[in-house]
């Protein structure tokens, strides 16, 4: 990879002999593999067995799960909140899993769509839930810094599965505590 970046700062015109860039290759090979380090993990490794059995069939919510991902048609940064909810069917998730969970796919090239759709079909997946809801909130570099260049716009997405998808009152819920 050290060399293929090489490559490219002989593109755009630099010169990757001069000091400030000696170690850049270097640099940006170790940045580029921790950014997508999410395609070299899986979700039993991520959860760790942190899966807990639970009589409560209330509401759970994690709101504001940060995170940073990159599209895939731009390679550029993408990044904002992540709000997370589910209803559990005899079990619950530790905390912390929701969030490394988020981060697994979101550090791999992405759109946000998918991104979202992948959180909720992985939580469902290990959960079992009687519902989950996903709702991510984003800037794109590639809008802001480069493209259309509009500072100012947030995408929104979501993934409704199970009993958020079929509940108005579930989602109505759900959308009033994420607020
Ligand atoms: N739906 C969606 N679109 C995305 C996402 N990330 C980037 N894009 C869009 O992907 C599209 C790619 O469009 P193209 O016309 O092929 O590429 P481009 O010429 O670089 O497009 P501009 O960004 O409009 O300059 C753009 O509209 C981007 O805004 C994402 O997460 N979801
Ligand atoms: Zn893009």
């Amino acid at each position: 990879m050290q060399q293929q970046i090489r490559d490219i700062l002989v593109e755009i015109g630099e010169d990757p002999e001069r000091e400030g860039l000696l170690d850049t290759p270097k640099r940006v090979e170790k940045s580029l593999k921790f950014l997508t380090r999410g395609y070299r993990q899986t979700l039993e490794e991520v959860v760790n067995g942190a899966l807990f059995e639970a009589e409560s069939d209330d509401m759970v919510i994690v709101r504001d799960i940060e995170f940073f991902s990159m599209c895939e048609h731009h390679m550029l940064p993408f990044f904002g909140k992540c709000h997370v909810g589910y209803i559990p069917k005899g079990k619950i998730l530790g905390v912390s899993k929701v969030a490394r969970i988020v981060d697994m796919f979101a550090r791999r090239l992405q759109i946000q769509e998918r991104l979202t759709r992948q959180i909720s079909g992985a939580l469902m997946e290990i959960l079992g839930a009687e519902g989950v809801g996903v709702v991510m909130e984003a800037r794109h570099l590639c809008m802001q810094m480069r493209g259309v260049e509009k500072q100012h716009s947030v995408m929104t997405t979501s993934s409704m599965v199970g009993s958020f998808r079929r509940e108005l009152a579930t989602r109505n819920e759900f959308t009033r505590l994420i607020r």
